[in-house]
C-alpha cells in the first residue's frame, strides 16, 4: 500500500477506533476456601472520544471494581484478567511505573470519597497548582491562579481564601468539588467518574455536571461515569451500561435503553424513577436482594417478574439484538 493510502486508513482508523476498550474483564478475590470469588465477570464494553458512558447498577454490582481496575488500583489481592484496551495498548501488560504516569495524566479518576485522592499536608490550592505545573508546564503564579479559577469553576465560594486551605479545614461537599477540580485540571483523555456528586445538593450537582460536559466539548474528553441513579445519567451519557451482580445486562445507546428498555432489570430501574406525567401512588420498587443468587443460570432470576425453568438453566451472554443495543436475557428475541 502506498503512503497516502496507508496514511488514510490509519486516520480513519485513529478517527473509529475508541478510545478505550474493555474486552471480558473480569475482577476476582481469593476466598477463604482457597478459590475465587468474581466480583465482576466477562464485561465488555467501549468509550470513543468526547462520549460518555453511564454505568449503572445497584449497590455492590462491582461499578467501582471496574472503575479502578481502568486505573490499576484494584485493591488488596484483587485479581483482574481480560484487556482494557486504550489508544491501542494494553493496560493490564503494563508495569506499575507506565501506571503511575498514565494516572491523573491520560486517566483521572473522581471518587466517592475525596480524601482518597488528596494529599492532607498540602493546601488545596498546591495541589491542583503542582497538577498543572506538571501537566501544563505552568510557573508558580500561574499555576496558582489557574487553581484558584478551577476551584471557583467548581462553585466554590471566595476560592483564592479557600485555596489556602488543607483539605480537613474544607467541609465534604467543598472537598469533593476540590478533588473534581484537581481531577479536571491536567485535562484526561478519559475521566472516570465514580458517584461524584451524590454527596452534593443538587444544584452544586448540575454546576459540576455542566462542567464536565463543557470541559469534554473543550477537549473531547471520554468519561466513565458510575451511578446507582439511572437519572443522573440520562442527562449526561451518550451510551450506558447496566451491570447486575457483576455483570452487564444491557449495554445501548441512551435513547435506545430509554425509548425501550429490554432488560426486565431495567426495566424495573426506569420504573423507580419519579415521572411528573405518571400519577402512581407509590414508587416501584424492585423487591428482593443482590446477594441472593441462583446456583447457575440468570443471576437476576430470583428478582424477575418473567423467569421461567430456561432462565435458571444456564447463564444468560450479551447479545446485540438491534444494532448496538445488546441484552443478557433469554426472553428477549
Ligand atoms: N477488597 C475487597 N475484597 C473482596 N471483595 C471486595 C473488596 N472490595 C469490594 N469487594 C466486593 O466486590 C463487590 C463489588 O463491589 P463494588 O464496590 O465494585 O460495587 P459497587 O457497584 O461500586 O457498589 P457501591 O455503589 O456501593 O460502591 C462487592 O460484593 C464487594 O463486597
Amino acid at each position: 500500500m502506498g503512503f497516502v493510502a496507508n496514511t488514510l486508513r490509519l486516520n480513519a482508523e485513529a478517527q473509529t477506533a475508541p478510545l478505550l476498550s474493555v474486552d471480558d474483564l473480569t475482577v476476582s478475590f481469593p476466598t477463604k476456601g482457597g478459590g475465587h470469588n468474581a466480583v465482576v465477570t466477562g464485561l465488555s464494553y467501549q468509550i470513543a472520544q468526547s462520549e460518555t458512558l453511564g454505568v449503572v447498577g445497584e449497590s455492590g454490582c462491582g461499578k467501582t471494581m471496574t472503575s479502578l481496575s481502568l486505573m490499576g488500583l484494584v485493591p488488596g489481592r484483587g485479581r483482574v484478567t481480560g484487556r482494557i484496551g486504550f489508544e491501542g495498548r494494553d493496560l493490564l501488560q503494563q508495569s506499575e511505573k507506565q501506571w503511575r504516569d498514565l494516572r491523573g495524566r491520560e486517566v483521572a479518576m473522581i471518587f466517592q470519597e475525596p480524601m482518597t485522592a488528596m494529599n492532607p499536608v498540602m493546601s488545596v490550592g498546591q495541589q491542583i497548582a503542582e497538577v498543572l505545573k506538571v501537566h501544563e508546564g505552568l510557573g508558580q503564579r500561574d499555576s496558582l491562579d489557574r487553581a484558584i479559577d478551577l476551584l471557583k469553576a467548581v462553585g466554590i465560594p471566595s476560592p483564592a481564601q479557600r485555596a489556602r486551605d488543607f483539605p480537613h479545614q474544607l467541609s465534604g461537599g467543598m472537598r469533593q468539588r476540590a478533588m473534581i477540580a484537581m481531577a479536571l485540571a491536567c485535562r484526561p483523555k478519559l475521566l472516570v467518574a465514580d458517584e461524584p456528586t451524590t454527596a452534593l445538593d443538587v444544584t452544586i450537582q448540575a454546576q459540576i455536571l455542566d462542567l464536565i460536559i463543557e470541559l469534554q466539548e473543550e477537549t473531547g474528553m471520554a468519561v466513565q461515569f458510575i451511578t446507582h441513579n439511572l437519572a443522573v445519567v440520562s442527562e449526561l451519557a451518550h451510551k450506558i451500561l447496566v451491570m447486575y451482580a457483576g455483570r452487564g445486562v444491557e449495554y445501548a445507546t441512551s435513547e435506545q435503553l430509554f425509548d425501550q428498555p429490554l432488560h426486565p432489570y431495567t426495566q424495573g430501574l426506569i420504573q423507580t424513577l419519579p415521572d411528573p406525567d405518571r400519577k402512581v401512588d407509590r414508587l416501584h420498587v424492585i423487591h428482593g436482594s443482590l446477594r441472593v443468587q441462583p446456583a447457575q443460570g440468570c443471576r437476576f432470576a430470583s428478582r424477575c417478574p418473567l423467569a421461567s425453568d430456561e432462565c435458571r438453566a444456564a447463564e444468560p451472554i450479551l447479545r446485540e439484538v438491534a444494532p448496538g443495543h445488546f441484552v443478557a436475557c433469554v426472553k428477549v428475541n
